[in-house]
């Protein structure tokens, strides 16, 4: 175990297995720099990359772009990459039995597009059933958030969400759909303006048991 993996919650250390043992994990190389030491690379070359583009950096509107960037990416945008920002999660014992489903409609999604770099932007609905246990339902968002927070395509990151709930519920009945527009179909290349994109990841009952898979995807 790394000095970096030794200080991540139990939670990210759960999440995290899970998804290796289950295939699912976002292809990373192994990376010990520090935060601030990656953003100063990353605005170094940014500030090559918009160079190369004939930016002026020199203007006082771009001057302070690269750096931008890179606190973006490493702070926002992409810092589900670091597990050390896997949201705290509560967890409690189910003591009133509750066994119907809970749902989670409506979820705002924004992520970006890891083929091209630009958004993607839709919502998602999550379901599970609870067992022994029951999660705080802003954890939900946040699980959401933080693989969102990742370069991305659609149907990894829903079986992202998937994995990483059954593994902190300890039960295999979780169901997650998404919807979303994909800025690199909208806004270059086929410039389609009116289309977006459906998945879903059901497990268990959900998959299971026909009432059950209607009810989720249900509205
Ligand atoms: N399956 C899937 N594909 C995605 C997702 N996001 C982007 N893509 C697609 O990734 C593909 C990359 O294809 P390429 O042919 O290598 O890239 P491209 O030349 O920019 O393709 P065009 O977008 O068709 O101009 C495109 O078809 C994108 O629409 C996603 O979440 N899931
Ligand atoms: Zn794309």
């Amino acid at each position: 175990m790394t000095s970096k993996e030794a200080i991540l919650s139990e939670s990210a250390q759960i999440v995290k297995s899970a998804l290796i043992e289950r295939g699912l994990e976002t292809p990373m190389l192994p990376n010990e720099l520090s935060a601030e030491v990656r953003k100063d690379k990353i605005e170094h070359h940014m500030r090559e990359i918009l160079t190369l583009m004939s930016l002026d950096l020199s203007d006082d509107s771009l001057a302070d772009t690269p750096r931008r960037i890179a606190k973006m990416y490493v702070d926002e945008i992409f810092s589900g990459l670091d597990y050390a920002n896997f949201p705290k999660i509560t967890v409690i014992e189910n003591k009133m039995g509750f066994d119907e489903m809970v749902k989670v409609n409506d979820i705002s999604l924004t992520s970006t597009c890891e083929h091209h770099l630009v958004t993607i932007d839709g919502v998602a609905t999550v379901a599970y059933l609870p067992s022994k246990s029951i999660i705080g339902l802003s954890k939900i968002n946040r699980i959401v958030r933080f693989f969102a927070q990742r370069p991305q395509v659609q149907e990894r990151l829903t079986q992202q969400v998937l994995v990483a709930l059954q593994a902190l519920l300890g039960t295999q009945d979780v169901a997650v759909k998404m919807d979303a527009v994909h800025y690199c179909v909208k806004s270059r290349g086929v410039m389609d303006s009116t289309s977006s994109t459906t998945t879903t990841a059901l497990g268990g009952k959900f998959k299971s048991n026909p009432a059950t898979r209607a009810e989720f995807l249900s509205n």
